[in-house]
């Protein structure tokens, strides 16, 4: 059974990285790390990783790639033998591509069905020597990633199935919520149904529910288009707010979620499909949530 540390990272492209790298620091919160030499830009929100964040020049803007850390080295292995069992290609990364990504070594795949690329990693370096630099918002880390996908039963398969995610819990038919085993948090993965390939969100969550709501006054005062919230989820028990980045995608603050034991967990439920079972507390949802950002599609044996 494949074991992980943690969402270690996400990778994003912007229309325009400069308007990009201002609104990500300045208005999410993330502290800026530096500039790649590929011209990547990072940032980081917590004490223990390098990077959680990483924005790329590219349209169109969406989603690129995620990157899961793994427990240890012994589980490239296993990792390996469920990929090719399941006869999905898989590539391990040479070692500039490696440093890039301050990773001891990293394994790319593609999730056959949505076509969006799984990267997975081990980083054992020392961790950043100064502690994340707080401004407004107390971000304690990288949440949880959700994309909406036609073929979403057969990609939701591929994570419990290859990839020993487990579900915590899904929403009617539209939602699923997987967390990498054995990581507590109630999801860091969301696959949703929908007609084409998006990112739904990303997700940061928060320390405390003052930093929920100083993001309203915050995002009014920015004329950041303020999409639902804030709420409060049913499943994972989290107070939500989510607003838009420069390039349409969805972002969302939460602040408190479910943690699961590693040995006898709870049972995954399914929530029936109503407004109350995505929001206790009757926020109204701007129809531009979660509509923009397409998924790369990714190629093994391509330039990462
Ligand atoms: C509205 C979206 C898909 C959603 C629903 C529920 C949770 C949760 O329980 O935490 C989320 O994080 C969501 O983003
Ligand atoms: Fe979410």
């Amino acid at each position: 059974m494949i074991r992980y540390k943690k969402l270690g990272y996400v990778e994003l492209n912007v229309s325009n990285l400069d308007r990009s790298r201002r609104f990500y620091e300045d208005v999410v919160g993330l502290e800026f790390v530096g500039e790649r030499s590929d011209g990547a830009v990072l940032f980081r929100c917590d004490d223990e990783d390098p990077r959680s964040v990483v924005l790329h020049q590219q349209q169109p803007a969406g989603f690129k790639s995620v990157g899961w850390q793994l427990e240890d080295e012994a589980q490239f292995e296993l990792l390996h033998r469920r990929l090719r069992d399941a006869r999905v290609p898989y590539e391990e990364l040479g070692s500039a591509q490696c440093e890039l990504r301050q990773a001891i070594r990293v394994t790319r795949t593609t999730e056959p069905h949505s076509h969006a690329a799984l990267e997975f990693f081990t980083a054992d370096g020392p961790r950043p020597d100064k502690p994340f630099a707080v401004t407004h918002t107390k971000i304690q880390r990288l949440g949880h990633v959700v994309w909406s996908v036609p073929h979403e039963v057969e990609s939701i398969a591929f994570f419990r199935e290859v990839l020993n995610f487990r579900e915590s819990d899904s929403i009617g038919e539209i939602m699923t919520f997987m967390r990498p085993f054995p990581s507590p948090f109630h999801h860091g993965i969301g696959v949703g149904k929908g007609p084409k390939r998006v990112i739904h969100h990303l997700n940061f969550m928060v320390s405390e529910i003052d930093d929920i709501g100083k993001a309203q006054n915050r995002m009014r005062k920015h004329d950041v288009p303020i999409v639902f919230g804030p709420g409060r989820h049913p499943a994972s028990t989290s107070v939500f707010f989510y607003f838009l980045e420069p390039d349409g995608m969805t972002l969302e603050y939460s602040f408190g979620m479910e943690e699961f034991t590693e040995v006898d967990p709870r049972k995954p439920r399914t929530l029936p499909m109503a407004a109350e079972s995505i929001d206790e507390w009757g926020s109204v949802r701007d129809p531009r949530m979660g509509q923009t950002g397409d998924i790369e599609e990714a190629r093994i044996g391509a330039p990462a």
